[in-house]
C-alpha cells in the first residue's frame, strides 16, 4: 500500500522533526537523497544538468543538490526563477563551482536557452508543497524550452502541480519526482500525477503522519484482500452474486458483467433480464443461475436505460435497494439512486455519469474531479469509484477513511465493455464480504492488471480482460511481484 499524507500533516511532521535537529539538517539529508538518485540517472562524465530554483525551501534543496553535483563533476547550471532564492544554498551552490543565471520572462537570457535546449538533466526545484496550482505568467513558455531528449527530475513535486492534488493546470512535466519523507496527494490522484513519472520517495528520517488522505494498493495487497476459500466453504457461504444487467439493446453488458464475476471466483452468479441476454448467458456463461432469488450482493445497471428498461429487471432492482444487502450501481443503475441506503453502496460512474448524478441530485458540480465524488459520495452516504486513467475511490468523508487512487491500467483498456467488467468484478468482491471501498479500490487493481495480462502492451477486448481476470488473481496471490 502507498500512503499519501495531507500538505497540513505533512508540514507538521516535518516541522516536528525540524524541532529536534539541527538547524539545516532536513534540508541537507533532502539535498543528498536528491544529489544520490540524480547522480544514478547521469550517463556519461560532463553531462549538463540544469537547476530550476525557485524561491522557497524546495529551491534550497535543489541549490545544495547542484553545488553536491558540481563536486562530482557534472556541468551544472543553476537558473534563478523566483524573486528572492535560499541564501545558504545559493553561496554553497557558487563556491562549489555552479554557474548561475537568471530566467527573464520575454527576454529569456539565449545561454539560459540553449542550455535547456541541451540539458542532459533538468532538475525542477521551483516550487514543492508551498506552490500554488500553474505556473505564474512569466514561467509560463519555459517548460517549452526544455530539450525533448532531457531527463527531468522534479524536486518534491513537478512545479505547477497542485500539492492537494485536485486541481489540473500549466506545470512541468517530470520523469521523475522525488519527494521525501511520504507521498502527498499531488503524486497519486488524477488532476495531477500524469505529470509526475516514476515516483522515488527518499527517507528523510520525518516521522509519518498518523491518518492518510490518499492510499494506493499495490499488487502485493491482493492477497491480504481477496477473498480466498477455505476447506470448509461451499458456494453458498462463498457468496451469491445477483446481476441486473444489459437488455434487449445491450446485450452483451450482461455477458460481460457476469463473465468477470463468475471467473472472479465468487460461489454463484444469478443473472435477471430478459429473453435476448438471457439466453446468450444460457450459451455463454453455463455456470450461472437465472431469476431472482438469495443473494448476498446485486451489481445492478450495466447496459441499461431506463428508458427501456425491463421491468421485472426494474423491480427486482428496486427490491434489492430497498434491501440491506450491499449493492454495486453502475451506468443506467445510477439512475435508480436518489437518497441514502442503510447497505453498503458503490457507484462506479464515469465522469460523464458523475456529472449527470450530480445534476440530477441538485449537487452543484464545479470543479469536476474528485472533489465532486466527494460530494456525491457525502449527499448519498454511499462510495463513488470514479472510472478513468486513474480511478478513485472515494468513500464519504464522516466514514473518516482515505480515498483509494489506483493506476493499474493500459490506455488500451478505454474500450467499450470495459465498465461491465469492473462491475461484475466489484459485485464479486461485494458478494465476497468485502467493503465498497475495498471492493472497489481491489476490483480496479485487478481490472487493470487482467487488461495487461489479457495481451501485454497491445490491444486489448473487454471479453478477453473479462476472460483473464481469474488467471490475473491466481499470478497476484502467488507471485504478486511477477
Ligand atoms: N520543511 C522541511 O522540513 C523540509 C522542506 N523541504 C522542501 O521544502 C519545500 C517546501 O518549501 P516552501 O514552504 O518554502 O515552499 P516551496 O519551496 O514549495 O515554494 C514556495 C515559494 O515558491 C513560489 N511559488 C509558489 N507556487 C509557485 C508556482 N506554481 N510556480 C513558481 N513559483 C511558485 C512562492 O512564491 C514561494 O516563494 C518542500 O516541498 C521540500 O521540497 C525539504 O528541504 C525537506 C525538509
Amino acid at each position: 500500500m502507498i500512503r499519501a499524507y495531507s500538505v497540513a500533516d505533512v508540514r507538521a511532521a516535518e516541522a516536528s522533526e525540524t524541532d529536534r535537529q539541527p538547524q539545516g539538517e532536513l534540508m541537507a539529508r533532502a539535498a543528498t537523497g536528491l544529489t544520490d538518485v540524480v547522480l544514478n540517472r547521469l550517463g556519461h562524465d560532463g553531462d549538463r544538468v540544469v537547476v530550476l530554483v525557485g524561491s522557497g525551501d524546495n529551491g534550497g534543496d535543489a541549490l545544495y543538490a547542484a553545488g553536491h553535483l558540481a563536486q562530482a563533476d557534472a556541468n551544472v547550471l543553476a537558473v534563478l526563477v523566483g524573486r528572492s532564492q535560499h541564501e545558504g544554498g545559493l553561496e554553497y551552490a557558487r563556491t562549489r563551482g555552479v554557474s548561475v543565471l537568471e530566467w527573464r520572462a520575454g527576454e529569456a537570457d539565449s545561454q539560459v536557452l540553449s542550455a535547456l535546449a541541451e540539458a542532459d538533466v533538468v532538475i525542477d526545484g521551483i516550487a514543492g508543497i508551498g506552490g500554488r496550482p500553474g505556473l505564474p505568467e512569466h514561467l509560463r513558455e519555459l517548460p517549452d524550452h526544455i530539450a525533448d531528449t532531457a531527463y527531468v527530475l522534479a524536486v518534491d513535486l513537478p512545479s505547477g502541480c497542485d500539492p492537494a492534488g485536485l486541481v489540473t493546470g500549466p506545470s512541468i512535466y517530470a520523469d521523475e519526482t522525488v519527494t521525501f519523507s511520504m507521498a502527498k496527494p499531488v503524486h497519486l490522484l488524477p488532476a495531477t500525477e500524469y505529470a509526475v513519472g516514476l515516483l522515488n520517495v527518499v527517507d528523510i528520517g520525518v516521522r509519518l503522519p498518523k491518518v492518510p488522505v490518499v492510499e494506493r494498493l499495490t499488487r502485493e495487497d491482493v492477497l491480504g484482500l481477496w477473498p480466498v476459500p477455505g476447506p470448509h466453504d461451499d458456494k453458498y457461504s462463498r457468496g451469491v452474486l445477483g446481476v441486473v444487467a444489459g437488455g434487449e439493446t445491450y446485450t452483451g453488458a450482461a455477458v460481460m458483467a457476469v463473465t468477470a464475476a463468475v471467473t472472479a471466483g465468487i460461489g454463484m452468479v444469478r443473472y435477471v433480464g430478459p429473453p435476448a441476454p438471457t439466453d446468450l448467458l444460457r450459451s455463454r456463461v453455463p455456470e450461472a443461475v437465472f431469476g431472482d432469488g438469495r443473494c448476498q450482493a446485486w451489481a445492478i445497471g450495466s447496459g441499461w436505460e431506463m428508458d427501456s428498461a425491463d421491468p421485472q429487471q426494474l423491480s427486482v432492482a428496486r427490491a434489492a435497494l430497498a434491501s440491506s444487502l450491499p449493492v454495486v450501481l453502475d451506468a443506467g443503475g445510477l439512475d435508480l439512486i436518489d437518497e441514502p441506503r442503510d447497505a453498503p453502496t458503490l457507484l462506479t460512474p464515469h465522469a460523464g455519469e458523475l456529472g449527470r448524478l450530480a445534476e440530477r441530485l441538485g449537487i452543484p458540480t464545479g470543479g469536476g474531479g474528485v472533489a465532486l465524488a466527494q460530494r456525491v459520495a457525502d449527499h448519498l452516504q454511499a462510495t463513488v469509484l470514479l472510472k478513468g486513467a486513474v480511478t478513485t475511490v472515494v468513500p464519504p468523508s464522516d466514514a473518516g477513511l482515505p480515498l483509494r487512487s489506483q493506476a493499474d491500467a493500459p490506455a488500451w483498456l478505454a474500450t467499450a465493455g470495459a465498465g461491465d467488467v469492473l462491475a461484475g468484478i466489484c459485485g464479486a468482491l461485494l458478494a465476497g464480504g468485502l467493503s465498497p471501498l475495498d471492493a472497489g479500490s481491489l476490483a480496479a487493481l485487478v481490472h487493470g492488471v487482467a487488461a495487461e495480462d489479457a495481451n501485454p502492451g497491445g490491444p486489448v477486448r473487454a471479453m478477453d480482460v473479462a476472460h483473464q481476470v481469474g488467471g490475473t488473481v491466481a499470478r497476484l496471490l502467488h507471485t504478486p511481484t511477477a
